[in-house]
């Protein structure tokens, strides 16, 4: 997956519900972690649409133990329908979250299978400085094809903040994708992609929402291809 373009990534951790996403996203983001028998259900997905798949860790708002979770991705880069993972920057940075050798690895690996890297980084409390945002943004694109952030917005100066910064970051050629959580930052989530955010992320099922603050996938849809005509 090349996400050179806005990447719509329907989030499930069901992927017998991708029917139901086929014609309007672009992609499936398979909550490997959120998951009951993930394994069984990639070895059994024939679907059309691609997959990126996050194992996302306890420490970082996910529901994996780090038993096992690195490895887990890995065994999913043998499947042809993914078509990119998602790897947490606290895995990759040194910093004695998890197994940074580990994780590293693993980059490695989907790179040497053509399967693209989503780096991501959360924020479940607040937004931080531009600076930060800058800085985490840099540091996970550099780890992977897309750095992505996803913060929480108290109020609008942060859901502008993080829409300035993607502004800036995609100007410069860095490749984002940045969204606020919370019902403050729902807009963002619609708005990023027209200053080059390149992937949003939105329920199958409304009620199954994977972060605060999502649209659902159809009114996501609209809203950003309505919003980029
Ligand atoms: O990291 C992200 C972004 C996200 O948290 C959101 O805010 O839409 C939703 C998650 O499913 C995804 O893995």
């Amino acid at each position: 997956m090349p996400f050179d373009s806005f990447t719509l990534a329907a989030s499930t951790a069901d992927l017998g519900e991708e029917p139901a996403a086929r014609d309007v996203a672009d992609c499936v983001e398979f909550r490997m972690d959120l998951a009951a028998k993930s394994d069984e259900q990639l070895a059994a997905y024939d679907g059309d649409l691609p997959l990126l798949v996050t194992n996302r860790a306890e420490w970082e708002g996910g529901g994996a133990a780090d038993e096992g979770r690195l490895d887990a991705l890995g065994d999913a880069l043998a499947h042809d329908a993914v078509g990119a993972i998602d790897v947490e920057l606290e895995a990759l940075d040194d910093n004695g979250r998890g197994d940074a050798d580990a994780a590293r690895s693993l980059v490695e690996a989907a790179s040497d299978v053509d399967v693209a890297v989503v780096v991501s980084t959360h924020d479940f409390e607040a937004t931080p400085p531009a600076s930060e945002l800058r800085d985490r943004l840099r540091r996970a694109s550099e780890h992977g094809d897309v750095g992505k952030i996803a913060v929480t917005a108290r109020d609008r100066g942060d859901a502008l903040s993080v829409l300035s910064v993607t502004h800036e970051l995609t100007e410069a050629g860095v490749r984002v994708a940045t969204m606020a959580m919370g019902a403050v930052g729902s807009h963002t989530r619609a708005v990023a992609p027209v200053y080059g955010s390149k992937i949003g992320y939105a329920p199958v099922d409304p009620d199954a929402a994977t972060a605060p603050g999502q649209y659902d996938l159809e009114t996501l849809r609209t809203l950003v291809d309505r919003l980029s005509e």
